[in-house]
């Protein structure tokens, strides 16, 4: 069967970046689809077929931030989507530049107080446990 992705059975992977400086995790306010537009979620998206995760990750940074980023080990669980896709989060470092909204309606730094309050994307809450974490383990 075809899928996104190709002919694989692997599941297209939408990967997401948990980019923390100076103690705070950058979110992005999405713009598209209606029922999600206004919600912050992690920046990323979709990775293309042949690229890896960490180089369609830094792709996608780079597209919708204009930043320089090193992708680095998965944080959180997988999370299903619909359309034979998979949600994965990364940890991501920023290595040059200052993000800003390109593809977003706006980006901003949040604390760990300031993430529990926020109006995340559904799929996203599922990783509030992990990235109050590692918030933390940066204080
Ligand atoms: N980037 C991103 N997408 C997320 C998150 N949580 C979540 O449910 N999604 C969903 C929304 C979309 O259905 C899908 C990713 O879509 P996207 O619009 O970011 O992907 P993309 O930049 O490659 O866009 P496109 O090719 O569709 O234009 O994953 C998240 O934290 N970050």
């Amino acid at each position: 069967m075809q899928t996104g992705a190709g002919n694989s059975a692997e599941p297209r992977e939408v990967a997401a970046a948990a980019i923390v400086d100076a103690g705070r995790l950058l979110l992005a306010q999405r713009v598209s689809p209606p029922h999600l537009a206004g919600l912050w979620e992690l920046p990323g998206g979709k990775i293309e077929a042949g690229e890896t995760p960490a180089d369609g990750l830094a792709r996608e940074l780079r597209e919708e931030l204009g930043v320089e980023t090193v992708v680095g080990a998965r944080i959180g669980s997988d999370v299903p989507l619909a359309g034979a896709m998979v949600l994965r989060a990364y940890v991501v470092e920023l290595k040059s530049g200052t993000p800003e909204a390109l593809e977003h309606a706006a980006v901003r730094w949040v604390d760990a107080e300031q993430l529990a309050g926020a109006d995340l994307v559904p799929n996203d809450e599922v990783w509030l446990p992990e990235l109050t974490a590692l918030l933390e383990s940066f204080e």
